[in-house]
Formats: C-alpha cells, structure tokens, sequence
C-alpha cells in the first residue's frame, strides 16, 4: 500500500557553490546519480551510458579513479536496487512524491555505499546531503535525505533484517519466467549468480592450455580461458598481437555447433560486434557478417583488424537482405532481451519489460522465416540469443520447427561437442547454459552466462 505523500514547498536553487563542487568525491556522486536516473527512469543502457568516448558527459569528464568509483557504485545500486528500495520502505513513513529531483536517485546512491561499499558512512550521507541541497527538486528534501541516511547508519541491523536479496533483487516478472521455465531452486540459483558478478572468459585462437598458463587464469567451458574479474583487458599478453578476443565461456558454444567449418561459405547475421564471426574466420569460413548497425559493424571490423581475420561485412536489416548466393551454414545471433547477460550487465532487469519479450519474438521469428532460405538443403542453421526467456530460446525454436515441418529439422546437440558440459545440453537436445550453472576458478565458483541454443538443418 502506498504513503501519503511528503509535502515540502519548492524552493529555487543556483548552481552549487563552488566549494561543494570541489569536495573531493562530490562530482562522482553526482555522476553516479545521474547515470542512474538515466538508466531506470530513461532505459538507457548502462554501458552506454559508462563508455568514456560517447558516454553520459560527466563521466567523461572525471578522472579514472572516479570513474572506476561511479562504475561501482551505478553497478551495486543496479544489482541491489530490489534491497535498497526495499531499506528505503522501511526507513520513510511516507512516499516521495514523483517529479521531485534526483531525490530517489540520490538516496539510493547513498544507500549502495553504505551497505555495499567499503566507503565509511560519514562521507556517503554528507556527500549526498550536498548533493541533494544543490539539486533545485532535491532541496526540499535536504533534511530528510540526512535523517534517512542517518537512521540507517545507527539502525542498520535492525533495518535489514530478514530482507530476501534475490527475490527483491529480482523483478517478480523475471523471478516467475524463471520459476515457469526452470523450476523454484534454479530460478533462486541464476539471481544468486547475478548477485555474484562475472568473470573475465577469453576465447584464444588456438592452445587454450598454454593462454591459461601464461596469463594466468584457467580453461573453463569449452576452450574458454578465464580470468580473474578485474583485469584490464588491453594490457594483457596477446591483446595487442590479436591472440584472443574477450567472449563469455556460454556465448563461445553456439557456433562450435556448425562442427568442421573450413572452406565452408558461412553467413554470420546479426554479427556484430564480432565474437562469433571471429569464431568462424578462425575455424576456416568464408565468412559474411551482416547486421542492421552500421555503428556496431565498423566496431566488428576493427576487431577482425586486431585479430588479422578476414570477412565480408554487410550493413542491413535482414529484414530485407537478399544474399548473393546460398550459404553453407546460417548462423543467427537474434536481438533479445539480454536476460542471460545479468551479470555483467546488471540494467537489463530494470530497463526490460515483458513487453519487449513480445516484440522481440516477433522479430526473432521473421528472421528465422527469412535465414531459412538462404542456406542451400543439407545446410545447417544455428539460431542463438543470450536470453534465459524459454519465449525467445525453446518455444521460439519449436515454433520454427513447426511452421517449417518438412522443410527444416532439428539436429540435437550432444554434450560431447561442447566438451562434455551435459548440464547445457536439454533432453529436447537444445543448448542451453544458465547462469546458475557451475564452472570454477581457483575454488571459487562462478557460472557462465544465459545462452540458448537450437541446430536445425535444412531439408
Ligand atoms: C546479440 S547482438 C549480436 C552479437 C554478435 N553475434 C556477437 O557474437 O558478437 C544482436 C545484433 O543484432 C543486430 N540486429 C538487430 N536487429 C537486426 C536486424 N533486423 N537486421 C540485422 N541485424 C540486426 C544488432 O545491431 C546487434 O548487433
């Protein structure tokens, strides 16, 4: 049931003084709480928002340590937004009236620090008490901001008592999808891996083992090699010599299932940014990567340079590619909901609404209807997305395999050919990893991400 709400006159402000401006730590809350709002209330994704060429321009702005800290704080605000808002409930008696500011924003910004953080108390609450006294919406809300951020400090124990981070943390629409399709236990299983981040998968061009050893990490999935989660990618060995791309070790299975590939004319759509297009140059394909962004092929591109392989790119919406000629194998990475990328992408369950599942269903099922035909009979088509939605992974796939009874059937996929990850394999024979699934580094057990995976050959 909702609060009346709070009710505080509106008080015109000028910009910050410039003494508040200049407290150390200030400019990188106010980024945070900006880059936030801008991800929950706008649905901006939140690597978009961080990236430091075309990002959000305050963050450009800062200085590397701050960024790194506007990364850790939008990150644990976003991975424990369901706690958070939940402490905020038990700490208002009443509700904050919407159009007030960044006030929500602001509080939950301070809220991630002191209980996710290892920042002291002290520095969260009187940062985002400036903060909120320079906000023209937030003013008002100045008082409230420090005596809720105060109470937490001293009733903290009390405060979070018997809260239940992955149902809170899970919106309830994602938490039920995931019970329908996988069962109570996995469902509670895959938001504790969300929970618990991600690690660091490269895929190598050959010799996984030796990767490992040098770089120090450890072969996991099916040839992947991990690392530990913060490495700065374009510092390692082999980066620059285009020796390995980074790629999670689910995301690597699904063009392994085309098998012995070389010489073969294989499309690659909805390719970019390119880490199963480079899995296919490496195996030997012809390959020709086609997708609708201009923007993400030039990126696809630039990695193919890096990694010396060699590719057609084609920019257009499938939706009306008309190939040159039949390929030998079609493999169609689909727009999805992302739902399989949680970890590393802790926005999609705030930015993505069963809505989206609709229409990007219905999207992944006319391209389906189209790649059908462009793959020469006996030819093999590979249909993937990174969501853990069954809407838009194995309903999606019967559904193809019905509308096409006769002319396309399923190829199921045995384990042996992912190295023996049986956990990823259906009884249906479809691939498909969830986040909850185990793969270890250094005893530290850390799963891979969401992937579907369906192989039909075409009649
Ligand atoms: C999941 S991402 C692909 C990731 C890529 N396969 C990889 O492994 O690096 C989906 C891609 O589909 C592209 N896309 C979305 N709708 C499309 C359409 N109608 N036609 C062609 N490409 C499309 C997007 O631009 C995006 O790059």
């Amino acid at each position: 049931m909702s609060k009346p709400p709070f009710k505080t006159k509106n008080k015109k402000t000028g910009p910050e003084p410039q003494e508040t401006r200049d407290k150390p730590g200030f400019a990188a809350r106010k980024v945070a709480a900006d880059i936030l709002g801008n991800v929950v209330h706008k649905k901006r994704p939140l690597d978009g928002e961080l990236d430091v060429a075309s990002g959000h321009s305050g963050f450009q702005a800062l200085a590397g340590n701050d960024r790194a800290l506007v990364r850790a704080i939008v990150g644990a605000a976003l991975r424990h937004r369901g706690e958070i808002a939940e402490v905020l409930n038990r700490l208002l008696d009443r509700d904050i009236p919407e159009k007030t500011g960044r006030i929500l924003d602001i509080l939950h910004v301070a809220i991630a620090q002191m209980l996710f953080l290892d920042i002291p108390d002290r520095a969260s609450v009187s940062l985002a008490v400036d903060h909120a006294g320079t906000d023209r919406r937030a003013k008002p809300y100045k008082g409230l901001v420090n005596g809720v951020l105060r109470r937490l400090g001293r009733e903290h124990d009390e405060i979070v008592a018997d809260l239940d981070p992955l149902l809170l943390n899970t919106p309830d629409w994602l938490m039920e999808s995931w019970t329908t399709a996988y069962g109570a236990e996995t469902a509670r299983k895959i938001a504790a891996a969300h929970a618990d981040g991600a690690a660091l998968d490269l895929t190598v061009k050959s010799d996984p083992e030796t990767w490992a050893e040098r770089l120090d990490g450890q072969v996991v999935g099916f040839g992947s090699v991990r690392l530990p989660r913060k490495t700065v990618v374009e510092t390692l060995e082999g980066f620059e010599a285009g020796d390995w791309w980074v790629q999670d070790a689910a995301a690597a299975l699904p063009a392994r299932l085309l098998g012995d590939i070389s010489g073969k004319k294989v499309a690659d759509l909805c390719a970019a940014p390119g880490g199963k297009t480079a899995q296919l140059a490496v195996a030997g394909a012809e390959v020709t990567a086609v997708d609708i962004s201009s923007g993400r092929l030039k990126r696809l591109s630039q990695n193919m340079d890096r990694l010396g392989l060699s590719v057609v790119t084609v920019t257009s919406d499938l939706r009306s590619y008309e190939p040159e000629e039949l390929f030998d194998a079609v493999l169609l990475d689909a727009p999805c909901s992302a739902t399989g990328t949680i970890r590393r992408h802790p926005d999609v369950p705030w930015i993505k609404k069963p809505y989206d599942i609709e229409k990007l269903t219905e999207i992944q099922s006319s391209l389906l209807d189209r790649a059908i035909d462009w793959v020469k009979p006996g030819g093999m088509i590979i249909y993937c997305t990174c969501s853990l939605e069954a809407a838009e992974g194995e309903a999606q796939a019967g559904a193809f395999l019905a509308r096409h009874e006769g002319k396309v059937a399923l190829k199921p996929v045995a384990a042996a050919e992912i190295g023996g990850l049986d956990m990823c394999v259906t009884r249906d024979g479809y691939l498909r990893c969830l986040p909850g699934h185990p793969v270890t580094l250094d005893g530290e057990t850390i799963g891979m991400d969401g992937f579907f995976a369906a192989r039909f050959v075409r009649s």
